[in-house]
């Protein structure tokens, strides 16, 4: 264990609890923005790092060690507990998840298997333990797909635009959509709960595509599975936050559910999804586009989302989605270093 002093400042904002500055950090702060991670990438493939514990700690603490970010999270991906259940995926540079058996009918889905974190995922566990025990002195955060997002890939076979495929089965065969729902909340419960086991300290939950639904889709089609997820994985007692592009007008509806901190993308600003009754810890919620403007509108921009985040304590400053791969590590670097100058209490 290092002798260096714990960093909890996320957790306490998680928890809605006063703190000495307002916590960051970056969604995707791990990647392609970074000339080590492109360095390390021309060798390895995502998956191939993600399979090597030591490599994996590595690409994790790099952005804590260069940006000063208030935690860390796991370098994975949402799709890599899918082997593991019976679903072959494949990651393509630039293109995203693929998989070319995609899921069309309820024998499909009835061939999926359960996930045993231990024997399925050893490496996953292997590197929390290293992150947690011996290298980190900040949070580490875990995290899963969600069953809406998962699916959405495992039926298009791929990334899309509209989710047509998706819907289309989601309407038409509604028996083996809450059947895939289901084996898909029972794999992410299983796999998030084994990551908290091993060390996670706080769990985000990301439904990056749902957003395509509207609210009344949303409560009948999704609803009831994420309340079951996040009932079952609440515990655990550790923070779980929520997370989607585009979807504002679900805001309300993730509130309602058993979890600790409603993500925001750019486009609901914070002080407005307060008036909307949202009372827990945000997260969010830079346009992530804006990192490539001058500093100086950088500033504007964070400063006004800092006024309204730090209303009220449980705010954790982030970008509204992932950094792009043409960011500037300096520009993140030094927007962490004024989120934390800004907000330090005098
Ligand atoms: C939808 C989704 C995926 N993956 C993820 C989501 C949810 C978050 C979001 O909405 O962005 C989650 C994810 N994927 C990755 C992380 C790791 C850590 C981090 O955030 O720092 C996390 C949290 C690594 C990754 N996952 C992926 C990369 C790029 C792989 C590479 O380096 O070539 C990384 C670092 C690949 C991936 N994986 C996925 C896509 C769409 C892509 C392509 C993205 C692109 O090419 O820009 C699926």
């Amino acid at each position: 264990m290092n002798q260096r002093k714990f960093n909890d400042t996320f957790l306490k904002a998680c928890r809605g609890e006063e703190t000495d500055h307002v916590p960051l950090w970056y969604m995707r702060q791990a990647g392609r923005s970074q000339p080590e991670y492109r360095k390390i990438k021309e060798k390895y493939s995502l998956f191939e790092i993600t399979h090597q514990p030591e490599l994996c700690a590595y690409v994790t603490k790099l952005p804590v060690d260069q940006y000063n970010v208030d935690a860390a999270i796991l370098y994975k991906d949402i799709m890599s507990p899918l082997p593991a259940i019976g679903v072959d995926v494949e990651i393509k540079s630039g293109i995203g998840p693929v998989i070319d058996n995609p899921i069309r009918s309820v024998q499909d889905v009835e061939k999926l298997g359960e996930i045993n974190p231990e024997e399925d995922v050893p490496y996953v566990l292997d590197t929390i333990k290293l992150l947690t025990q011996e290298q980190l002195d900040v949070p580490l955060i875990g995290f899963a797909g969600a069953p809406f997002t998962l699916a959405s890939y495992m039926i298009e076979g791929g990334p899309s635009k509209n989710y047509n495929k998706t819907k289309a089965f989601m309407y038409a065969e509604p028996k083996a959509w809450f059947a895939l729902m289901d084996k898909l909340a029972d794999m992410t419960i299983t796999y998030v709960k084994s990551q908290i086991n091993a060390g996670a300290k706080a769990i985000q939950i990301f439904d990056s595509w749902v957003g395509a639904l509207n609210v009344e889709d949303y409560r009948y089609f999704i609803k009831p599975v994420m309340n079951r997820i996040f009932s079952s994985l609440k515990e655990e007692n550790v923070p779980l936050i929520m997370f989607g592009v585009g979807a504002s007008h679900l805001a309300n509806e993730w509130h309602d559910l058993p979890l600790d901190v409603v993500g925001l993308d750019w486009r609901l600003p914070i002080a407005e999804a307060r008036q909307r009754g949202i009372t827990k810890t945000v997260q969010g919620n830079l346009d992530p586009s804006i990192l490539l403007a001058p500093w100086e509108v950088i500033e504007e921009k964070a400063k006004a989302i800092l006024d309204q985040g730090m209303q009220q304590p449980g705010y954790i400053f982030n970008l509204g989605h992932g950094v792009f791969p043409e960011v500037n590590p300096d520009t993140l670097k030094r927007l962490a270093q004024f989120v934390h100058d800004y907000s330090s209490k005098k």
